[in-house]
């Protein structure tokens, strides 16, 4: 069995045994996400023999007909040749459904017989709803004995949208549960290629020592979609880039990067630390917003050889809009470690090619020996992909063989493709990841209180930095790199950002 607060590190023999309460189960996210992560561990033999999955929404089906609607679900997410008929039969014996309107407080007596609970088992609430709800669900649960000691509840984003609106929504959650039972999902810290980023650096001293600005030049961190708003044009415009991205997921990934060696791999640690470093971010005002940072929004174009709408001409546009679907920045924290050194943040949708990863620039030779063949020697770089073609390679100079007189130098790579160096070895969707903790009840891959609101104080500057000098999103074509402004933005400091794609 794990103990509570610790990182599993493998695969678990016996889980948690709980009852697993989806709200907003016949959802989008529950279709394509959720339920197919709970196929996942069972597959993989992760789910307690007892453990129940209870599905709440509004329709009044029964379950035998959720039961349908689940499997029709995987058939679509899994894909129907890949679902091993075994494992769906075991899965379908945990489901049950419970459908009523979550506002109404009175009716969660529904749930609390459905679960007939008879045991001390975790009840493990997952609410993938929208967030309005999320007052009269943990009303509705507490005034039904359904938040025991051994109750924690899953929170989805959006958390807020500035500071204001996330306390308020930390408030009401935390007046039923407490901290330690609240776990915030940011799917990011369930990717595998994030979670690498802890080994990486954590595991391999020859990193260890280098990681400061006695070594590191600049760091950058690049999140590019070819998605454009999906059909979500109402949520997505009220939110933009910054506060869907940036905010949450590409706040995360820095932190990650940035922070100290926590003492140990669990939550209290590893929060500590990245709290540090997001109330360290330096403040972007009016006097550097312009500077400092690019808002961008599509136009019309290609994506590969798709001909796509511009964003003020999708499905339910509002065409007048002002909402950012790129952003590019520079960002700096302010401690010993990162002084002088930029982070670069650039993330956008319709843009050429699907990948996010990270940078790492090391810091020039101070002296160069090979002068006479190469009068400048590029840089070492460290480049981990985070989606797709998952890896790390390591950008360095090598001799080119040969019995010349004058050493003949070649950047080369060092790569090691996650696909070939694991090989046979699947890459969990990060979903099944952060089930998993939850179920377990360890929090350290989610994220903490503190943590969304120094998020939030930070973008929250940017947003009234960019209303103070009407600063307006930049024209880009569909399929491009974003606009231009964004290259000069780190061509400012004699750098480019690392675009091979
Ligand atoms: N979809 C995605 O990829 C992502 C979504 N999210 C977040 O997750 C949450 C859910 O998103 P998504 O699945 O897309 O939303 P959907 O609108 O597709 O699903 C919402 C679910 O909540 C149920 N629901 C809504 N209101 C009530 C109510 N009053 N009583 C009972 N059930 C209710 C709906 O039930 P019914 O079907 O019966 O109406 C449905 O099952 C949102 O906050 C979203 O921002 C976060 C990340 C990604
Ligand atoms: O949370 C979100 O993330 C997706 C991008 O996720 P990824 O795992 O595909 O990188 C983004 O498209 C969406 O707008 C946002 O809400």
């Amino acid at each position: 069995m794990l103990s509570k607060g610790t990182a599993s590190t493998g695969t678990a023999a016996t889980a948690t045994c709980c009852d697993f309460i989806l709200f907003g189960t016949l959802g989008d996210l529950a279709r394509r996400k959720l339920l197919p992560a709970l196929y996942q561990l069972e597959k993989a033999n992760l789910l307690h023999a007892k453990t129940r999955i209870i599905g709440v929404a509004r329709d009044s089906i029964d379950t035998e007909t959720f039961t349908a609607k689940v499997q029709a679900s995987l058939e679509e997410f899994v894909g129907k040749a890949q679902l091993d008929n075994a494992v769906w039969e075991r899965l379908a014996k945990r489901l049950a459904y419970c459908g009523f309107d979550l506002a109404s407080v009175s009716e969660y007596s529904l749930l609390a017989k459905t679960l007939k609970r008879d045991d001390n088992r975790a009840v493990l609430s997952y609410l993938a709803t929208p967030p309005q709800l999320f007052p009269s669900i943990c009303k509705g649960l507490s005034e039904h004995q359904l938040v025991t000691e051994n109750a924690r509840v899953v929170l989805e984003k959006p958390l807020g949208h500035d500071l204001p609106s996330s306390r308020d929504i930390n408030q009401e959650v935390g007046n039923y549960f407490a901290e330690s039972q609240i776990y915030r999902i940011d799917h990011y810290l369930g990717k595998e290629t994030v979670l690498n980023l802890l080994a990486l650096r954590f595991a391999n001293p020859i990193f260890a020592d280098q990681w400061t600005h006695n070594a590191i030049d600049h760091v950058q961190i690049t999140a590019a979609e070819q998605v454009g708003v999906e059909g979500r044009w109402s949520y997505y415009d009220d939110a933009g880039q910054l506060r869907d991205m940036v905010q949450n997921h590409l706040l995360q990934v820095l932190a990650l990067i940035a922070m100290e060696p926590p003492t140990r791999l669990d939550a209290e640690s590893v929060r500590e630390e990245k709290i540090k470093v997001l109330r360290s971010l330096r403040p972007i005002t009016q006097q550097n917003v312009r500077e400092d940072t690019v808002r961008g929004q599509y136009s019309g174009g290609f994506v590969g050889d798709k001909k796509v709408p511009g964003y003020l001409e999708e499905e339910g546009a509002n065409a007048s809009s002002k909402t950012e679907t790129f952003v590019a920045l520079k960002a700096h924290i302010d401690n010993w470690r990162w002084s002088q050194v930029p982070f670069y943040l650039r993330t956008g949708k319709r843009m050429a090619q699907k990948r996010t990863e990270i940078v790492i620039t090391f810091k020039p030779q101070p002296h160069n020996i090979f002068h006479e063949t190469m009068a400048q020697l590029p840089p070492n770089r460290l480049v981990i992909r985070l989606q797709p073609d998952e890896g790390v390679e390591i950008q360095m100079m090598n001799k080119v063989p040969g019995l010349g007189k004058q050493m003949q130098l070649k950047p080369t790579t060092l790569d090691l493709s996650f696909d070939e160096t694991f090989e046979n070895q699947r890459i969990s969707d990060a979903y099944e990841r952060l089930l998993l903790e939850a179920i377990e009840g360890n929090q350290y891959l989610f994220v903490a209180r503190d943590e969304v609101e120094f998020a939030w104080k930070w973008i929250d500057g940017i947003r009234e930095a960019w209303q103070q000098t009407n600063e307006e999103p930049k024209p880009y074509p569909s399929g491009s790199l974003g606009p231009a402004a964004a290259i000069t933005l780190i061509a400012h400091d004699g750098r480019e950002w690392d675009d091979d794609f």
